[in-house]
């Protein structure tokens, strides 16, 4: 008889968007994104950090202050670095699997290269400007959103 206690694809993916979160060095949100075909093979994965090439220890971390000197023109969203990341031709009907729900920058980039579905786990900015303008462009778009369904199940990984 199988196995009865194994992830469901879901699981699956939400867990390696987790896991891709890990590398983040922002101190303090660290996001995971995962993208899949409809056979369930993954494409492609990222994780919000610096572009290529600027370095970790020297761009600034902070959230507050003079623009320049802290991240948020800096940082490269993780959804947006899994889009880029991908090395295949195209991502039409793929999903995406998200800890955070995307912005709109990655919403409209997630729009442009024909991703279908975004399953997320935190809405924890659902109030602000940004993600109601994504949802609003992903409602035009008929980009579908659903909350990641979190089973509780426990897994650890002794690395
Ligand atoms: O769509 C998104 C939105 C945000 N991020 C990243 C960008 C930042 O590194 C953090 C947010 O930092 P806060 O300190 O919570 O403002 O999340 C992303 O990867 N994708
Ligand atoms: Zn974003």
């Amino acid at each position: 008889m199988k196995r009865a206690d194994y992830i469901s694809w879901d699981q699956y993916f939400m867990g390696i968007a987790l896991l891709s979160a890990e590398r983040s060095k922002d101190p303090s949100t660290q996001v995971g994104a995962c993208i899949v075909d409809d056979n369930n093979r993954i494409l492609s994965e990222g994780y919000n950090g610096m572009p290529a090439g600027c370095e970790d220890d020297i761009m600034p971390w902070g959230k507050i202050g003079d623009p320049l000197n802290n991240k948020y023109f800096f940082v490269c969203h993780a959804e947006l670095n899994a889009i880029l990341n991908y090395r295949g031709g195209s991502l039409k009907d793929a999903r995406l699997y998200s800890t955070l729900f995307p912005c709109n920058e990655c919403a409209k980039a997630i729009i442009q290269c024909g991703i279908k579905e975004v399953i997320y786990l935190s809405d924890k900015y659902a109030s602000t400007d940004s993600t109601m303008a994504s949802k609003r462009m992903f409602d035009m778009a008929g980009v579908t959103y659903r909350p990641y369904e979190v089973k509780g199940k426990k897994i650890t990984i002794d690395l």
